[in-house]
């Protein structure tokens, strides 16, 4: 097809030569009609297979761009959480954004250059049949006109770095002001954050300006380069034709073909352009793609829980000490020596920042202890891999995500197929039955994005139904009923004292409610246990705990 194509392009100007040298000059009627007719025909051939290279184009370029794409999100995707704390949205919706830099550079790009390359490789040998010298002449200008382009293409790498910073800046800028509309409106933050937009716009338009005055100064010089070069063939073709050393019709068909040479060239320039871009761009997503996902050295084991040998002892925490960044950072968890009770209740108390997320994390491997050990059925943590942990927990987080689909899918997550029954229990045990039913399409029912539509206690309950549904032997929740009213509340803690049987419970709570009935209650204080020990003896310890629960968790209810 390619060949085909340049060898209708190739035929053009011995057409042209033929129609004006034996056609116009012989005044033969007869011969100019057949001509024409001839280049309408190789026109409409021309057309067609024109059509055919853009389907084609877009057919690998699709196929590239999707598992580019799709290579970059499964990379992504498994990153321990360390990798995104550190990171904005707006950066990694704009590495996303890069990533089709790349694909556009492999697919239209290459693809095109590589057939303007051959085009001009059958111009080339052309030109060197009709004239050797005025190739060279040809190929000399041509030469300084890419090597000024490549030279303030370099000078626009730096300005490039730039442009990506100031446009993930923008990109989280949007993203925060949809995201926080509430508080925004309920703070009058609206003029405040609308200038901090604007003032990334100024910033991202001094760069649009600098990068506009290289490229200016790129394109009028090769457009210059490029226009002496026209004119010096020209010029050369001219004395030859009036020397008889070439005739009218080869002097048009010259003209046709330099004429015809300048567009790969250009397309060879667009490719430089491009080839920097993506390789800027493949160093950024490099970043995400040389970083170690979870676990990378671990084989999976799908089988941490042994029931039949099984230990007393579920969860094993030895001298365990954490800090978020680094030695520099404070400790947010010291020394920290807590056996967790297989089949039993334990649950986390302490004031607000004393660490207790935190220890929940290390245990599900969000990250690693900073020093002491972490033992998960006797085994140390380091040694299981984070999706063998994860898959054994069901986890309701503070922060628990709800997903813009149907509530089915809010609590089935990653099974394809949907377990009604599991359904109805989870949703059951979660108190959501009635909420549910009074939905018009009950179960298929979509719900928004972070759970738009819902209150606060409907998306507790559908996280507690998620966790119920998952049904795993390790059960961590994290403030899970907060949010619930007291009647929801106690009507769920009853339904899970049921789903909790035989499973390793840990709850992080507030409320006496929820605390008091646990086999065993761990007070943290600034990232130490403070006391351990059930409702009843800590009580009479007259401790720290005894302060927690007569000033917030109501003693006594
Ligand atoms: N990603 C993080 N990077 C740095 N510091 C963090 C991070 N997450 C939490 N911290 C810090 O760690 C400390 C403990 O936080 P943590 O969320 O574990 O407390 P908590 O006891 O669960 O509090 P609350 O009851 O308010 O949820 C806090 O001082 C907090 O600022």
């Amino acid at each position: 097809m390619l060949l085909l194509g340049s060898c209708i392009t190739l035929m053009f100007p011995f057409l042209t030569q033929k129609l004006i040298d034996e056609g116009v000059n012989a005044k033969n009627l007869n011969l100019i009609t057949i001509l024409l007719l001839a280049q309408t025909t190789l026109y409409l051939g021309s057309i067609f297979i024109e059509i055919i290279r853009n389907w084609l184009v877009l057919y690998i370029g699709s196929k590239l761009s999707i598992s580019i794409i799709s290579d970059f999100l499964k990379k992504l995707l498994y990153l321990p959480f360390v990798f995104f704390d550190s990171r904005m949205i707006g950066d990694f919706s704009q590495r996303i954004q890069d990533n089709e830099r790349i694909e556009q550079f492999l697919t239209s790009q290459s693809l095109l250059t590589f057939f303007s390359m051959f085009t001009f490789s059958v111009f080339f040998g052309v030109l060197w049949f009709y004239d050797f010298k005025i190739l060279l002449v040809y190929l000399a200008l041509t030469s300084i006109s890419i090597v000024w382009s490549l030279y303030w293409l370099r000078k626009k790498k730096i300005l490039d770095y730039f442009k990506f910073q100031e446009k993930s800046r923008n990109q989280e800028s949007i993203y925060e002001m949809i995201n926080g509309i509430t508080e925004i409106k309920l703070n009058q933050f609206e003029d405040y954050k609308r200038q901090e937009w604007e003032s990334i716009q100024q910033k991202l338009f001094a760069v649009n300006t600098r990068i506009l005055k290289n490229d200016q100064i790129q394109t009028s010089g090769y457009e210059l380069i490029n226009q002496i070069k026209n004119i010096i063939v020209t010029f050369l073709a001219a004395t030859f034709v009036v020397h008889g050393k070439m005739t009218l019709g080869e002097l048009l068909s010259v003209s046709y073909i330099v004429g015809q040479m300048n567009a790969p060239v250009n397309q060879l320039i667009v490719f430089f352009r491009s080839l920097q871009d993506a390789t800027l761009s493949l160093e950024r997503l490099n970043e995400v793609q040389e970083h170690p996902v979870e676990d990378e050295k671990l084989s999976e084991n799908k089988n941490i829980i042994h029931k039949e040998n099984s230990s007393e002892l579920a969860i094993q925490l030895s001298n365990v000490s954490f800090q978020y960044e680094g030695p520099m950072s404070p400790y947010v968890l010291e020394d920290i020596n807590v056996s967790i009770p297989r089949g039993k209740i334990t649950a986390i108390v302490g004031a607000s920042g004393s660490g207790k997320t935190t220890l929940l994390k290390l245990l599900l491997k969000f990250y690693n202890p900073t020093k002491g050990e972490i033992h998960f059925e006797g085994k140390k943590i380091e040694e299981i891999p984070a999706i063998n942990i994860r898959e054994n927990c069901g986890v309701v987080m503070q922060d628990g995500f709800i997903f813009s689909d149907s509530i089915e899918r809010n609590i089935a997550t990653k099974d394809l197929v949907i377990d009604e029954q599991k359904l109805r229990v989870a949703t059951k045990i979660a108190n959501l039955e009635n909420f549910i039913e009074n939905l018009p399409l009950q179960y298929k029912t979509k719900i928004g994005s972070s759970g738009n539509g819902l209150s606060g206690g409907q998306k507790q309950r559908i996280l507690i139904a998620r966790s119920v549904y998952k049904n795993p032997h390790f059960i961590f929740f994290d403030e899970a009923t907060s949010a619930l009213d007291s009647e929801n509340e106690k009507t769920i803690h009853d339904n899970l004292q049921e789903f909790f049987k035989g499973k390793t419970v840990i709850i992080i709570a507030h409320r006496l409610s929820t605390v008091k009935n646990a086999d065993q209650i761990i007070v943290l204080r600034n990232g130490k246990v403070t006391e351990q020990g059930n409702h009843k003896e800590l009580v009479e310890k007259n401790g720290e705990y005894f302060n927690l629960v007569k000033n917030q968790l109501e003693l006594g209810n």
